[in-house]
């Protein structure tokens, strides 16, 4: 998708041209890459422009630009110290920054006040690397708590919508009771899933999902999002160190160094950045065995199609 429209010579077919010699590509500027994808998909659902985000003398953003469309799942990707949390608690309206602004669904995040964003966080869900659950409160309650907090909902309605949302993350009935405590590293993840779904929303942040799962329980759960994020239309931004889960889900991977977005892309094309992060996050031993694992689901499902 990245490359432009090569205009077709006006020759008869029986008369082929004769081939002209190779010329090498001239490599694209990265910042071309950020542009949104081809199919027509309406306006960004998070648009940030002209960010910039200082503490004291260090600047972290500076000028950061990034659009984010319905329907896909966009993976931000960059090296310590980047920025990548920073930025996701800008999105979430957490944290203010120095400059720009953050639109979630056309509203300015970055200067809404706390009711405004108390509303508008009543349309997206996040699932947090740690702190996922409240350790005082059951499954269930947990679950519960942000249609709770609705405080419109009648008990029997939020137990219907809870045992669902239960259900749709592969938990059963039985585990509602449960506490924290008494659940595996996937079960609470699952938990904290039905949670951040609980309000049914259109845009779901993750932040590392697969942090700390073995790799059975990590390729489980991103089977589980690759379904949530077909079956209920979401539109997803993640963090992740974890090349696996960003190959497998994402649709599009932002780069963050030097301070911006140094490339957004579908993955092929970002593999195609030389810039020496890129290179050395996504083509070094564990980048190399990534890709082969996602070129053999490609083909599987190639071959399954
Ligand atoms: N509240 C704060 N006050 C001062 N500096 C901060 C604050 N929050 C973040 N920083 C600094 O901003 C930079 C970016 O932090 P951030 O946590 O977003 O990085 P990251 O890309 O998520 O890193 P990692 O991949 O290691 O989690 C870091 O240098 C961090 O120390």
């Amino acid at each position: 998708m990245m490359e432009d429209h090569d205009p077709k010579p006006n020759t008869p077919p029986d008369t082929p041209p004769p081939l002209p010699p190779p010329v090498p590509k001239p490599q694209r500027p990265p910042q071309q890459l950020n542009r949104k994808p081809e199919e027509d998909v309406g306006p960004p659902v998070v648009q940030i422009r002209n960010l910039w985000t200082r503490f004291g003398r260090t600047v972290v953003h500076q000028d950061l630009n990034l659009d984010i469309y319905a329907g896909e799942i966009l993976s931000i990707v960059g090296g310590s110290g980047t920025g990548k949390t920073v930025l996701l608690r800008q999105m979430l309206g957490l944290e203010r920054p120095s400059s720009g602004c953050v639109r979630v669904f056309g509203e300015d995040v970055s200067s809404a006040s706390p009711e405004q964003l108390q509303r508008m966080r009543n349309h997206w869900g996040m699932l947090f690397q740690q702190g996922a659950l409240y350790s005082a409160l059951t499954v269930f309650d947990n679950i519960a708590l942000p249609l709770r907090e609705l405080r419109a909902l009648p008990e029997d309605v939020i137990r219907d919508a809870v045992l669902l949302k239960m259900d749709m993350v592969g938990l059963g009935p039985g585990d509602a009771n449960k506490m924290p405590s008494d659940l595996s590293g996937g079960m609470i993840k699952r938990a904290a899933l039905a949670r951040a779904l609980a309000l049914e929303p259109q845009l779901l942040f993750l932040d590392e999902p697969t942090a700390g799962l073995d790799p059975d329980l990590s390729d489980s759960f991103v089977a589980l999002i690759q379904t949530l994020h077909s079956e209920l239309h979401l539109t997803v931004v993640m963090v992740t160190h974890d090349l696996d889960t960003l190959f497998a889900l994402s649709s599009r991977i932002a780069v963050l160094a030097e301070k911006h977005v140094i490339a957004v892309g579908p993955s092929c094309d970002v593999l195609r950045v030389p810039h020496p992060f890129i290179k050395h996050f996504f083509l070094g031993p564990r980048g190399q065995r990534a890709l082969e694992v996602l070129e053999e689901r490609i083909a599987r499902k190639e071959s399954e199609d």
